[in-house]
């Protein structure tokens, strides 16, 4: 094994369980199957017990090693104690649970405790955006600080944390601990099926300077059925924005290939299967949307662009990328704006671009959207309208199904602009019935579905809940004061709808091909 080289796990890619070809929004929770017990254990600190580092922690555990799981937050660690999980994610609070019960998995408050003993640490703490974009590594540096002298000695330090390129040296001059090797190895789970991801990954990626540092950290996967990716820190880090970038990219590219499939009414769901049969291209991550959120793509394209700012690269798709989803949002609020303001109203500093139903340079006289909202005379439609005085229904929060994160949700961002322009908004969502985050200030979240439409001058619906399918849309129209729904999701049966007397506005299809 050297570094620089690609290496594949004697089982190679073939027979995983992965379904992330498949992965759309709404996909279900992946199923996720047993895997064999390591061989030989090892003595394991994760550090920050978040959805990464208690995902890691507790799938260590579950192999068969010993770990000791620290975290700054002390009520954290009193819930997990008893065994109380307070993130959303399939299996994790049983895995949690059987870990503790079989003295394999441990959790402390004193980071400098936990890492006694360990062979291995984990880094699986917050890097979020910090001032400018860049990410903001004060967790990973003060932590550095902190354990440097209680770390065992030639013990190996993993960050899992997305770091800069550049960090696991930073990490290793922190330490000042020669004896001592940073190893990185990004995550790439999803949130929602965390578990799955991480007992059956698409691949394993280990950067390290040092070989046997990089065979000890890859020892710790042994019974996983995965690509092992061997190579030097820097391209492991690298790696990782890589991918985020790749897949924002993916969903800017369909975002946007639905306005124009809306400009000539076309069928962006027809257009991504085509699309999707090229084995070069694929299906996945092509489901158009209200935007891409989340506690992970939008920090992290902003982290990799003030990279190449500083490093002085060029990377002209970064900036496309992260500007065409803020674009794509305006364009959805200047729909349910033109549509559903009452009248002229205050006059909004609208972009070029961002009219309804109109793309980027579009020619004046142009077909205008079959699904906009705004007047037939190609125009795109008014952008001054004012929401002041109609109150909006907005079906989730999250920044997706199957998650209660609310980092970076698109669907607060749409919230947001939409409260802007004066609405009032009252919005449902089934993750956040029972501990409902305080967003007095923008909205009022109800316990029903039936609570937020009532009255309403329209349905928005901004996460792909499935159960959001199976409402009662007959008594959703007879609540609403206008029948409209706007599907940001493409989630909805427009047929269902139209059945319960609604008008159904999806993104990127035309009404006239799905019905
Ligand atoms: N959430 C994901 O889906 C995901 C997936 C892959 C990679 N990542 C990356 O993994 C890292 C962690 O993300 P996350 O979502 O698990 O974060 P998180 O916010 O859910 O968890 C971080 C944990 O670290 C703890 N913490 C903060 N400072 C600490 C300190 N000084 N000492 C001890 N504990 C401390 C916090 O209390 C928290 O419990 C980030 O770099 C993120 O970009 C996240
Ligand atoms: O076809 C799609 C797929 C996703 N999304 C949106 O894209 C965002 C991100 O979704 P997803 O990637 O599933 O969320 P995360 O759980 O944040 O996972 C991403 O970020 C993690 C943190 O770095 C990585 O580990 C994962 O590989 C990467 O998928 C969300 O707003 C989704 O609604 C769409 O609009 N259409």
């Amino acid at each position: 094994m050297s570094n620089r080289s690609s290496d594949r796990s004697s089982n190679g890619s073939s027979g995983r369980s992965s379904d992330r070809s498949s992965d759309h929004p709404v996909a279900p929770v992946s199923p996720v199957s047993p895997v064999a017990r390591i061989a030989t254990a090892s003595r394991v600190a994760v550090i920050g017990t978040g959805y990464v580092g208690l995902t890691t922690g507790a799938c260590l555990a579950s192999l068969g090693h010993h770990v000791v799981c620290a975290d700054a937050d002390p009520h954290k660690v009193d819930r997990l104690r008893r065994g109380e999980v307070d993130i959303l994610e399939p299996r994790l609070p049983e895995l949690v649970r059987d870990g503790q019960a079989s003295g394999h998995l441990e959790f402390t408050q004193d980071t400098k405790a936990s890492v006694a003993g360990a062979e291995v640490v984990f880094f699986c703490l917050p890097t979020p955006m910090g001032v400018g974009g860049a990410a903001d590594l004060a967790a990973v540096e003060a932590v550095s600080d902190e354990i440097r002298t209680a770390l065992p000695h030639g013990c190996v330090v993993v960050n899992k944390s997305t770091v800069p390129v550049g960090t696991a040296e930073r990490v290793a001059a922190l330490l000042g601990r020669p004896d001592i090797t940073v190893v990185s190895n990004p995550e790439f789970l999803r949130e929602g099926h965390a578990v799955h991801d991480f007992l059956h990954p698409d691949r394993i990626v280990i950067g390290a300077a040092e070989q046997e540092a990089a065979r000890r950290v890859a020892g710790l996967y042994a019974p996983l059925d995965a690509p092992v990716v061997l190579t030097d820190t820097a391209s492991a880090e690298i790696a990782k924005y890589a991918a985020n970038f790749f897949l924002a990219m993916k969903l800017s590219f369909v975002n946007n290939l639905a306005t124009l499939c809306e400009h000539f009414t076309a069928d962006v769901d027809d257009v991504v299967a085509a699309l999707g049969h090229d084995p070069r291209i694929g299906p996945a991550f092509l489901k158009p949307g209200p935007g891409w959120g989340g506690s992970c793509l939008p920090k992290d394209t902003h982290a990799l662009l003030t990279v190449c700012e500083e490093s002085g690269v060029e990377f002209p798709l970064l900036r496309a990328t992260i500007d065409t989803n803020v674009e794509h949002q305006s364009r959805l609020v200047e729909r349910v704006v033109a549509e559903c303001s009452p009248g002229p109203g205050t006059p909004h500093d609208a972009r070029p671009g961002t009219l309804p139903g109109a793309l980027p340079g579009a020619q004046p006289g142009a077909r205008p959207s079959a699904l906009s909202g705004g007047p037939s005379d190609g125009s795109g439609g008014s952008a001054h309208g004012s929401l002041h005085g109609v109150t909006l229904a907005l079906l989730g929060l999250t920044f997706k199904a199957g998650t209660s994160d609310l980092r970076d949700s698109p669907a607060l961002a749409i919230a947001r602009r939409l409260r802007e322009r004066g609405a009032e908004l009252r919005a449902y969502d089934p993750a956040l019935s029972e501990t409902r985050p305080d967003l007095s200030d923008l909205l009022t979240i109800v316990d029903t579905p039936e609570k937020a439409v009532e009255g309403a001058r329209a349905c928005v619906v901004l996460t792909e809940w499935p159960q959001f399918r199976d409402l009662d849309w007959e008594a959703v129209a007879g609540l609403l004061t206008a029948p409209v729904v706007y599907d940001f999701r493409n989630l909805l049966d427009p047929d269902r709808l139209a059945r319960a007397g609604l008008s159904w506005q999806g993104i990127g299809r035309s009404l006239a091909m799905v019905s």
